[in-house]
């Protein structure tokens, strides 16, 4: 019956449902999984804190989110990685750096206009008691 519970898993019904929305744009193909540290050796030593959306889901499964602004911060962390490694004034730097911002931008639309507010301050007030 703890409905505390049941909120929670509500909460990771929903956020699955947007890393899948996310995942399977095309658009966003380059946030999907982790920047390949083979490929790219210099990307630790400047992204201190690597994000992408397969991460995200599996923090979803491992309970890592209490309400979906914890969730936006981490969809937050995968932008600002972006702009930060791609700041050349490059074609190929510009696409990326449009592409993190329109990532950032569609998570906060989907999840305002698909959230009941109630239900994240719900989550939000349980997340402050743990
Ligand atoms: C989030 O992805 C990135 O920041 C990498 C960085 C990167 C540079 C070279 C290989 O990968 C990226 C991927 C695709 N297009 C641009 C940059």
């Amino acid at each position: 019956y703890d409905t505390e519970e049941h909120t929670l898993r509500e909460l990771r019904i929903f956020l699955r449902d947007m890393c899948k929305k996310l995942a399977n744009n095309r658009l966003f193909f380059m946030f999907t999984k982790p920047v390949d540290t083979e490929e790219v050796p210099d990307y630790t030593t400047i992204i201190k804190k690597p994000m992408d959306l397969e991460t995200m889901m599996m923090k979803v499964d491992f309970h890592k989110y209490e309400c979906a602004r914890d969730f936006l911060n981490d969809i937050e962390l995968i932008c600002q990685n972006a702009l930060e490694y791609n700041p050349a004034r490059t074609s190929a730097d510009k696409q990326i750096r449009h592409r993190a911002c329109s990532l950032r931008d569609y998570a906060y639309t989907l999840i305002k206009t698909e959230m009941d507010s109630d239900f994240e301050d719900k989550c939000q007030e349980i997340a402050k008691k743990r």
